[in-house]
This record gives C-alpha cells, sequence and structure tokens, in this order.
C-alpha cells in the first residue's frame, strides 16, 4: 500500500512516510493509492472482533507490513486501553430505530480521542524506531487540541504546539489544553477563529523548507491516521447492529465541521461497508450542507454557535472527497483548489452535484433547533446530548426514512459544553478529571494571527 496526494505531484510514499509528511508537500492531501476491498465473509468474520483485534485487521490493510504485527497489536492495545468502557466505542440504543454511537469514552471526552491516543503512541513508537524528531504542529476549535496534547504530554522526543482560537472553545476545553504543565506543550491562543488557526498552519506546513528544517508533524485530519482510525467505529457500529438483525438500511449522521469524521465513514464505504445513507449535519457554519443541498461550495459569515467545535466554514477533508467525486483525477482537483483560493468557491452541477446527493444527504441545525434538541432527548430518552450530537440528532430526525436505523455519532461528552446545556436548565455533574481542572493554573500564550508572529513563537519553541 502506497499513498499519493490529491493535487499528483507526490511520488508513492509507503504509511510511515505518510503520516510523517502529514500534508502533502505539493500543497495536497494524502489517500490511499487503492483502497483496500473488504469482502462479505471477512466482514462476517470481523463481526466477533473486540474493537482492538478490529482496528488491528483494519490498520494491517493500510500500513501494510511496515510495522511488524506484534508492534501493531501493541500500538492498538495500549491506544484503547485508556478508554473508560470496554467496548471503547459503545452503541448506545434509545428505541427501537434510533442509536448513539458514543465516541465520548476516550481521556478528553471526546472522539479525536479515538485517533489520537493511537497516533501519539504511533509517533512515540515512529520517533523510537526511525530517530524522527517528532514536532507536532496542531490547530483546533476545541478538541482536537485537548486529546493530541493527551496523546503526547511529557512523551520523550516529542514536542506539541496547538493553536486554538482565543475565548472561541468552550471553558472545559480550555481548561483540558491550558492546565497541562508538560514542558513539551505549547499553547497559543490566536486573536481570530479557527479558519484563522488553520490556514496559518497550512501555509506553514506548505512552506516544505520550513516544514523539513522543524521537523513539523500534523495531527489534525490532514493526517492520513486520523482517517483511518476514525473508519474502525463504523464497522465496529455496524457490527453491534448486526448482532442485534439491525444491519439492513443503516444510516449514519455525522456533527460534522472540517469532514475528516464523515469522510472517514465514506471511506468505509468504500471499503464495503454496507451503509445506507451518510448524513452530514452542520450547525449554523452550514457551507458542507449547502455544498450537498446546492453545489456551492463557499464560505458565509463566520457564527459563533453552541457547538463550537464546529464553528468550522473551510473544511480541510473537502478536498480528499473531490478527489474521489472527480474520479481521482488529481489535476482536476488542482484546479478547483487554484479556483477556491482565487475565486472563493466551487460551483458544482448537474450529474456530479446528483452524485454527491448520492453519497450524503444534508441538513444544518440552527442555534435554537440544537437547544431544542438536547431538551426533547432529554426528556423523552433521560439522554443528555452534547451540542455537537444534537445537531446530529436533528438531523437524523429530519431526514430518517422508514425501516432505517438511525445511528447518530455523539462525538463529545455533554460536560464539554455545559454553557449550552445550562441554558436548558439542565443540570449535570462533571465528571471526576474533568471537574478538577477548574483547581488547576493555566498555561498559554495570547498572540495575534499572522504568520509571521506564530513562526517566531515555533522558531523559538522547537
Ligand atoms: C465535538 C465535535 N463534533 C464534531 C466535530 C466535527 O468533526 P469533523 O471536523 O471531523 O467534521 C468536531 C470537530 O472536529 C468536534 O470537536
Ligand atoms: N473540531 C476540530 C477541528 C479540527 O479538526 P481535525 O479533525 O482536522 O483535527 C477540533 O476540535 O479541533
Amino acid at each position: 500500500m502506497k499513498y499519493i496526494s490529491t493535487r499528483g505531484q507526490v511520488a508513492p510514499i509507503g504509511f510511515i512516510d505518510a503520516i510523517l509528511m502529514g500534508l502533502a508537500d505539493d500543497g495536497g492531501l494524502l489517500v490511499p493509492e487503492q483502497i483496500p476491498q473488504v469482502s462479505a465473509d471477512t466482514l462476517a468474520q470481523w463481526q466477533q472482533l473486540t474493537y482492538s483485534e478490529l482496528a488491528l485487521e483494519i490498520f494491517s490493510l493500510y500500513v501494510n507490513g511496515e510495522i511488524p504485527r506484534e508492534d501493531l497489536k501493541k500500538l492498538v492495545d495500549d491506544s484503547y486501553s485508556t478508554f473508560r468502557h470496554e467496548e471503547v466505542t459503545p452503541v448506545h440504543q434509545l428505541d427501537g430505530s434510533r442509536y448513539v454511537l458514543e465516541l465520548f469514552h476516550g481521556p478528553t471526552f471526546a472522539f479525536k480521542d479515538v485517533a489520537l491516543q493511537f497516533l501519539g503512541n504511533l509517533y512515540a513508537y515512529v520517533s523510537r524506531k526511525t530517530d524522527s524528531i517528532i514536532h507536532i504542529l496542531g490547530a483546533t476549535s476545541g478538541d482536537t487540541g485537548a486529546s493530541a496534547i493527551e496523546g503526547v504530554r511529557g512523551k520523550e522526543g516529542i514536542r506539541i504546539c496547538i493553536l486554538h482560537p482565543h475565548q472561541k472553545v468552550s471553558k472545559v476545553q480550555e481548561l483540558q489544553m491550558t492546565t497541562v504543565d508538560d514542558a513539551n506543550v505549547l499553547n497559543l491562543a490566536v486573536e481570530g477563529t479557527f479558519d484563522d488557526c488553520q490556514r496559518i498552519i497550512k501555509e506553514l506546513f506548505a512552506d516544505v523548507e520550513f516544514k523539513h528544517k522543524y521537523h513539523l508533524r500534523a495531527i489534525n485530519s490532514i493526517n492520513i491516521a486520523r482517517i483511518l482510525a476514525q473508519t474502525v467505529y463504523y464497522f465496529y457500529a455496524y457490527f453491534q447492529l448486526a448482532k442485534q438483525g439491525q444491519a439492513n438500511k443503516i444510516s449514519f449522521s455525522v456533527p460534522t465541521g472540517n469532514f475528516g469524521d464523515i469522510f472517514a465513514g465514506y471511506l468505509a464505504k468504500k471499503m464495503g461497508l454496507p451503509v445506507h445513507k451518510l448524513i452530514l449535519a452542520t450547525n449554523e457554519n452550514n457551507i458542507l450542507a449547502r455544498f450537498v443541498q446546492e453545489g456551492v461550495y463557499q464560505p458565509g459569515d463566520f457564527r459563533g454557535t453552541y457547538s463550537p467545535s464546529m464553528d468550522i466554514q473551510v473544511a480541510s477533508n473537502f478536498e480528499r472527497y473531490m478527489f474521489y467525486l472527480y474520479g481521482e483525477d488529481a489535476a482536476k482537483v488542482t484546479s478547483l483548489m487554484a479556483q477556491f483560493k482565487a475565486e472563493g468557491s466551487i460551483v458544482i452541477e448537474g450529474d456530479v452535484l446528483k452524485q454527491v446527493q448520492a453519497d450524503f444527504a444534508a441538513y444544518s441545525v440552527e442555534n435554537e433547533e440544537c437547544l431544542n434538541t438536547i431538551s426533547d432527548y432529554h426528556a423523552k430518552y433521560q439522554y443528555l446530548l452534547d451540542p455537537h450530537t444534537a445537531c446530529g440528532a436533528a438531523a437524523s430526525d429530519r431526514l430518517a426514512e422508514d425501516g432505517e436505523a438511525a445511528v447518530v455519532l455523539s462525538t463529545a461528552h455533554p460536560a464539554k459544553f455545559d454553557e449550552a446545556i445550562r441554558l436548558r436548565q439542565i443540570s449535570q455533574t462533571y465528571p471526576e478529571p474533568i471537574q478538577a481542572l477548574f483547581d488547576k493554573p493555566q498555561f498559554q500564550k495570547v498572540v495575534g494571527g499572522t504568520n509571521e508572529e506564530i513562526q517566531k513563537q515555533l522558531e523559538s519553541f522547537f
């Protein structure tokens, strides 16, 4: 298995090189040269596996022997032993057709832990085996940062710098990142939005000389390892429902911002997982929902919402989807991305738009509807949704079809977003690790949003 760039200007590289490269050196995103196909027989065999066993099988398809199987098994076992639930990502049934796939049982109470516990251990492994310097640079709207820091804090040979939008993440998210006192962690609070943070890091990664000089590595979903690790829970959830005889028509509703999580579902489907429908749920920052509905990909005005981790306009993984939508035509992707840079929009129509609408259904959830969904589910199912998951649930309810088993991906624990929950007079008890954060000192630098300023910070930290 080799990895190629969506822009076609990187010679095929192996798994470890792809992880280390992060953003492709030609500015594109890395994808597998061929998507491995999983047969019906293999699916049947995988159905009885534990989460870790399943992850090992799926990763093996992509690692292709570059990491000995026993080492890969240890990496996987170590990564998922930190989860509080023995099933890692359990499926919770709400009623006869509604399910919640709980992805928040990892150390930082968000779905990011599923991939970032693994990627943190993988980086430590690669650093030991290949003597590579690992200097991680990431951007976060709140969850990736906390989770990535947790994955590598205190690890020898690794340093991590995370940019987050100053005062635009929840209090718990901010505390999770900034109360970490390990010397290998630097938190920069940027005066701007998540899109500013993401643009800055992408521009720094695209400066290949700077990237190589400072050994910059990615932990965002531009790194293909993130996507691969996130495919596993789609398979796992499918198997849990199949055991209940619910495998005929399964839809997944995915709270979406950077398009990484739902792209992992798309990849799982391309591998052969029988997914009926992928529902793309956005908040009021609804560029992606508008794209699916109307074929226009064009950022609107930034909206601060109750689901701040999805307050994203320009979605990283959109480019990976374009690559497959246009039949793996790297030249077409390159020209579309150049057009987006120059004109600020991409418009598609006709059969291509029909294909998008066959691949995804989409719905954007307004602030009030998000809160209503939290109240409704709490009253009806005695189940507390976080506001991101509530967007997924609202979209799922809106687009559900008869005879469908509807799985909503629960991407965060409600305790991370108590600001929104309190607006509906619902009180919750914080889990102990979250409560403990409020007594700790914080470490962060507030910085302006210019590349030069960030570059200077990195030069003195790395
Ligand atoms: C809680 C939560 N839900 C949903 C999302 C959106 O996921 P993605 O960016 O992969 O689309 C994020 C951020 O990534 C998040 O932190
Ligand atoms: N919502 C994310 C934004 C970054 O997304 P990623 O999946 O590319 O890391 C966050 O919480 O930081």
